[in-house]
């Protein structure tokens, strides 16, 4: 079992303990590289999670986890690191003490069903929120102005943000190259024209296929910049929430069309700003991941039929979630989309940059029958025909695990940065 896990996922030995760790269930790793017929995909939903919002979680934040991080470098919780000296610790200590605060104070409710109710929340994934010193004495002010402020205007259904500024997802400004994105990517053969299908690929499951290192450095250099440009602009980077109950723990921009978890692709936000265009170089890259999919299908399907299993996609939205350490997603389905892009399998194709991610997918919204993989940087994972309508969801993210050289380019903040392309 093991054996099939390690070599089906290319996890490391520290991934398979971390997997373990946290997810029990995540050992039952599917291998599945068999084609299947697609079948057109109806919009279907469990009932046992009625009670929970769409994104709520259904597993429990990872409290006490900022304790573990204090024990030595060698420690369980260092698994799953990537390119980065195990020994340094680049956090003050009082951060540790801050995060406790924010996971087990905070943190309550959102992660328990039927208890959305009385969720309050101190923003813990913005780290440039007010200053953790001043955090735990403004509990009560925040408990109150979260009731009082929450953002939506009494009898009007319409979410609002709240977050002003917006969320900056850099810890600086930084200088770009002369070189743009669209240069490097059209220029950068190894992101596609080369038709050689890494033996890092893998096929999850029909129409889930995982794309290894697509993601070269530059690129999600390039990205990382694109997106905090366009982030930090008034229709840029906000923590979304529900008009009542839970807030998601991640900060979240539209590009190519808004879309919130409360008003979801319809009259949502109350900034009448267009979503930003999606730049012509991520949905050149979109394109390249879906051939170079195609190309790992046929190669173990020994068909030609990848187009069937896997329908090619062009990019018309793009949500951009930036998850900090504790950061986290419930298992969902994305059903927003139109019913003919759901009907036909339009793929989601998702790119991960920065820290890793412990990512569960399965059949039901169950987290103990969820499968997992990591999401390292520079993966791109990508999920459509038959699978297009999985359940999926970020349970955590894996600190200290984004490569060094990415976070001194780029100045990513600490956490996660994650783009899934649809098409609506
Ligand atoms: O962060 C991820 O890997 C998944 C994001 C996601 O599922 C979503 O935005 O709908
Ligand atoms: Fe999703």
């Amino acid at each position: 079992m093991m054996k099939s896990l390690y070599h089906s996922f290319s996890l490391t030995s520290r991934h398979q303990i971390l997997l373990r760790m946290y997810s029990p269930s995540a050992r039952k790793i599917m291998s599945s590289s068999s084609s299947s017929t697609h079948s057109p995909i109806r919009k279907t939903q469990t009932t046992s999670f009625e009670s929970l919002n769409d994104y709520d979680e259904q597993f429990p934040p990872l409290t006490g986890r900022s304790k573990k991080k204090k024990v030595s470098p060698t420690s369980e919780t260092n698994f799953g690191c990537k390119n980065r000296d195990q020994g340094t610790r680049r956090r003050r200590a009082s951060r540790f003490i801050d995060e406790e605060v924010n996971g087990t104070t905070f943190d309550v409710g959102a992660g328990t069903a039927g208890s959305r109710t009385s969720v309050v929340e101190l923003d813990s994934t913005n780290p440039s929120s007010p200053s953790k010193s001043s955090q735990s004495h403004n509990l009560k002010i925040r408990k109150v102005k979260n009731h009082r402020n929450s953002g939506f205007k009494s009898r009007d259904q319409s979410p609002k943000r709240t977050q002003d500024p917006p969320f900056d997802i850099c810890s600086s400004v930084i200088e770009r190259n002369d070189t743009s994105i669209n240069d490097r990517v059209l220029a950068d053969e190894t992101n596609g024209e080369n038709d050689e299908v890494s033996n890092k690929h893998r096929v999850l499951r029909p129409g889930m296929v995982l794309l290894k290192d697509f993601l070269t450095h530059d690129i999600q250099v390039d990205i990382v910049k694109t997106c905090r440009e366009l982030g930090v602009k008034p229709a840029g980077f906000y923590q979304p929430g529900y008009r009542v109950g839970s807030k998601l723990h991640l900060q979240m921009m539209c590009l190519g069309r808004n879309w919130d978890p409360q008003t979801k692709y319809s009259k949502n936000t109350d900034i009448d700003s267009k979503a930003p265009d999606i730049p012509v170089a991520f949905s050149v890259l979109v394109e390249e991941a879906i051939r170079k999919a195609h190309a790992l299908i046929d190669r173990e399907s020994g068909t030609e039929d990848a187009e069937r299993i896997l329908p090619v996609m062009s990019p018309d939205i793009c949500i951009v979630n930036f998850y900090s350490e504790s950061g986290r997603l419930g298992l969902h389905q994305d059903r927003d989309e139109s019913q003919e892009s759901i009907g036909k399998g339009l793929p989601i194709v998702s790119f991960s940059i920065g820290d890793s991610a412990e990512f569960l997918y399965g059949e039901k919204r169950d987290v103990e029958e969820a499968e997992g993989v990591i999401l390292e940087s520079g993966d791109v994972l990508i999920f459509g025909g038959e699978s297009r309508m999985m359940f999926h969801g970020v349970k955590s993210i894996i600190p200290n695990s984004a490569p060094m050289s990415l976070l001194n380019e780029s100045k990513l903040r600490t956490g996660r940065l994650n783009l899934t392309f649809r098409h609506f």
